[in-house]
């Protein structure tokens, strides 16, 4: 639940606070508890509770907290500057990575606080994966794009001392690599080629070999931030039926400018709002056709943002 913020007083009553004023586009409301409490069944895979990021003074999520269920899609939606990253790189502890950041409170994952000490971050990052709105593969092969995680994490044995002594495991390698190809939607176009460089990938094949390196580590969920925001309508639906497809074996967080994307891929939608809010979280199609939140409705029908 979000920490309701009252406007204009914490006593106005309901009948008053719900009517919204104008402020610069973005209406205010009173917030409540019962628009972002979203019940499904199940434990949830990740559970957040009263988390609020400061970037130095600012405070870039105020007191956000929600559930997210196991092997579905949740879209992270709002206007730019709302909080959307700032909120999925909670998931993994990549803030910890700015040295401005700050975070508090609290984000399970199978109900193990990942904000404790002794939380193994390269661990946790494997559990977690990422994959970033610009294509990033590494200026290698295709084959060790994939490769990478695996031998990084000693999952295939390719060192020179390996193959000395002779423990390396190619077969293992070439597992791995058509395995997390083909759960990408790629192995087909690049299965006579491994050894070329990724570079040489269009924009979306690099997208996609990017979501196959982050699948090769065996992730149990995939943060992704504006994975298809780069990329041309074609190659953007191809990351969409993607998404959709890791959704029965992963856990998928994705944010997205783009509500329309966020309609057709996900089963659950948040809506961050200005000043990094929570005002509304539930079923995707309750928020798009039925949304609690004038200020989401308004969003959404393209009244501001
Ligand atoms: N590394 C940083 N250092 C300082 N402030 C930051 C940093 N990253 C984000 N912010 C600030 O935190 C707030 C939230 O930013 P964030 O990028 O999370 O929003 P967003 O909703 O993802 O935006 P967009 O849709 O434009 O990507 C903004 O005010 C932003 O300027």
């Amino acid at each position: 639940m979000s920490n309701a913020e009252f406007k204009p007083s914490e006593q106005a009553d309901e009948q008053t606070a719900s009517q919204p004023t104008t402020v610069s586009g973005e209406s205010q409301e009173q917030l409540k508890d019962e628009w972002t409490e979203y019940d499904f069944e199940g434990a949830p895979k990740i559970s957040v509770e009263d988390l609020d990021v400061y970037y130095g003074e600012d405070h870039a999520i105020q007191s956000v907290s929600m559930d997210v269920p196991e092997n579905s899609v949740t879209a992270l939606i709002g206007p730019s500057g709302c909080g959307k990253s700032t909120f999925l790189r909670c998931l993994n502890r990549m803030n910890d990575r700015i040295n401005s950041a700050r975070v508090e409170g609290s984000v399970e994952i199978d109900g193990e606080e990942i904000y404790q000490d002794g939380v193994n971050l390269v661990e946790l990052r494997k559990r977690v994966g990422m994959v970033f709105q610009a294509p990033n593969p590494f200026p290698k092969s295709i084959r060790d794009n994939i490769a990478y995680g695996p031998r990084k994490h000693g999952d295939i044995n390719d060192g020179l001392l390996d193959k000395l002594l002779g423990r390396a495991d190619p077969d293992k390698e070439d597992e791995i690599v058509e395995r997390s190809l083909r759960q990408a939607a790629l192995w087909d176009e690049v299965s006579d080629r491994l050894d070329d460089n990724a570079l040489g990938l269009s924009g979306g094949q690099q997208q996609r070999l990017c979501i196959g390196r982050c699948l090769a580590v065996d992730p149990e969920v995939i943060l992704m931030d504006e994975p298809a925001s780069a990329l041309d309508p074609i190659a953007t639906a191809k990351i969409e039926d993607l998404i959709e497809e890791l959704s029965k074996d992963y856990t998928v967080v994705v944010v997205t400018h783009n509500m329309q994307q966020a309609a057709r891929i996900s089963d659950q939608t948040a809506v961050f709002l200005t000043g990094g809010e929570l005002v509304e979280y539930g079923e995707t199609d309750q928020i798009f056709e039925n949304p609690n939140s004038q200020r989401v409705e308004d969003y959404i029908t393209g009244k501001f943002g």
